[in-house]
């Protein structure tokens, strides 16, 4: 018998966790560097690995797309199933079945705090980034996604509403020229030569951003990810270069994720005005603290899929406004969407440009999910977002594989 005042799920018309199930699939979709031959996003990259000629040319030599899709289904007792993609395949769905599920199954929907607990500190002797962090992630969406459609309501709604009508975007890909055409309000390109290939690498990357300045014309956006691969002395050049010569706005990910202090110095070093960004490689409230309260970067850019969820991203976001500092996901689509559209502080969002010129505009994962919104004119309304839950459908066409069951 229930106490006055207390509510249980029966009461609140929500059924109880039923069944958490973890599926992989290749080609694309969430692990966005699973892509055919002659990609942009696989034509010599500048990373990490390319101090080493033999992975210089291709990052899926080095296995970048080795993980694949992690796919998690979360089903309640009435049939509804809320699910989300995210990149972890195989390993990660070990660890969503035979670890993770337990925290779920028989549980409360709403626990989502508790569940996230759980999750996070149950696995922490293993866990923290990485991986780990991915697959709960997975959970986390999957678990929003579920409470969204049994209550009939948009994830972004839950999160306190929308706070403008509309997201804008910047573009990611090799032709922040054609983004342009397509009304995006910036274009982010790739860096394609780093330290290993010495002062003619770059000179080659000026030129290139400078030829790409002349094509877009002065106020346009334009940025470089460099996907972790430079070192700082190399990185000050560059972004002294870059900003005086090319008008560039930001530098991307210049720098080993674990290396905070270089990052602060980087920050320090470059030129006032050009802006220094990071994150995408960081996960949960206490890796991004790390980043803010050292000073390392002007924008934090955490992905969705990969930092630890909306639960985490709530505590990410919420920490980087008292800092005023910006919050700019790092792509993944609906997942980011659902949230900037909540806050002040991430004033645009960044669609990735899947495409393989990158000439169109493409549905970001692709094919893994049915219904993905895609930008307008560089544009959504926020009512293309007005579905239950992330407001997609999983693409059940695609041969899906339960590796683990539990
Ligand atoms: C283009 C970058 O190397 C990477 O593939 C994507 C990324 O870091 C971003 O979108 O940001
Ligand atoms: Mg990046």
């Amino acid at each position: 018998m229930l106490q006055k005042g207390s509510v249980d799920v029966a009461a609140a018309g929500l059924s109880k966790i039923k069944h958490v199930r973890a599926f992989t699939v290749r080609g694309g979709g969430a692990d966005y560097h699973d892509q055919g031959e002659g990609h942009w996003i696989d034509n010599h990259i500048a990373t990490p690995m390319a101090r080493y000629p033999e992975y210089r040319q291709s990052r899926q030599s080095f296995g970048i797309n080795v993980l694949g899709t992690l796919i998690v289904e979360i089903e309640a007792e009435d049939g509804t199933i809320g699910f989300a993609v995210t990149t972890g395949g195989e390993p990660a769905a070990f660890i969503v079945e035979k670890h993770l599920a337990r925290f779920l199954e028989g549980r409360d929907p709403r626990e989502v705090e508790k569940i996230w607990d759980q999750m996070y500190f149950s696995t922490q002797y293993y866990g923290r980034k990485g991986l780990v962090v991915n697959a709960i992630s997975g959970v986390d969406l999957a678990l929003w996604d579920l409470l969204g459609k049994l209550r009939g309501e948009p994830v972004y709604q839950m999160l306190g509403g929308a706070v403008r009508d509309e997201l804008q975007f910047y573009a990611t890909g090799a032709r922040p020229d054609v983004a342009k055409e397509l009304g995006f309000i910036g274009g982010k390109l790739p860096l394609h030569h780093g330290p290993a290939e010495g002062l003619e690498g770059l000179h080659k990357n000026i030129a290139e951003l400078a030829d790409m300045r002349a094509k877009v014309g002065d106020d346009f956006w334009l940025m470089l990810d460099c996907w972790m691969s430079l070192d700082l002395d190399y990185a000050t050049r560059l972004a002294h270069r870059a900003y005086n010569e090319c008008g560039l706005k930001w530098i991307e990910e210049a720098l080993s994720p674990d290396d905070y202090w270089a990052y602060a110095a980087l920050k320090q070093n470059a030129p006032k005005g050009l802006l220094v960004t990071t994150g995408e490689h960081e996960a949960t409230r206490w890796g991004f603290r790390m980043l803010m309260d050292m000073d390392c970067c002007d924008i934090i850019q955490p992905d969705v899929g990969w930092c630890g969820g909306v639960t985490e991203l709530i505590k990410i976001a919420n920490y980087a406004d008292s800092k005023g500092v910006l919050m700019i996901p790092h792509g993944s689509s609906v997942y980011s969407y659902h949230f900037v559209i909540t806050r002040h502080n991430s004033p645009f969002a960044e669609f990735l440009m899947m495409h393989p010129g990158p000439t169109e505009v493409v549905p970001m994962f692709h094919p893994q999910l049915i219904g993905e919104p895609v930008p307008v004119n560089g544009r959504l309304h926020v009512s293309a977002l007005d579905k239950p839950g992330f407001g997609v459908e999983l693409n059940r066409d695609l041969p899906m594989h339960r590796p683990y069951t539990h």
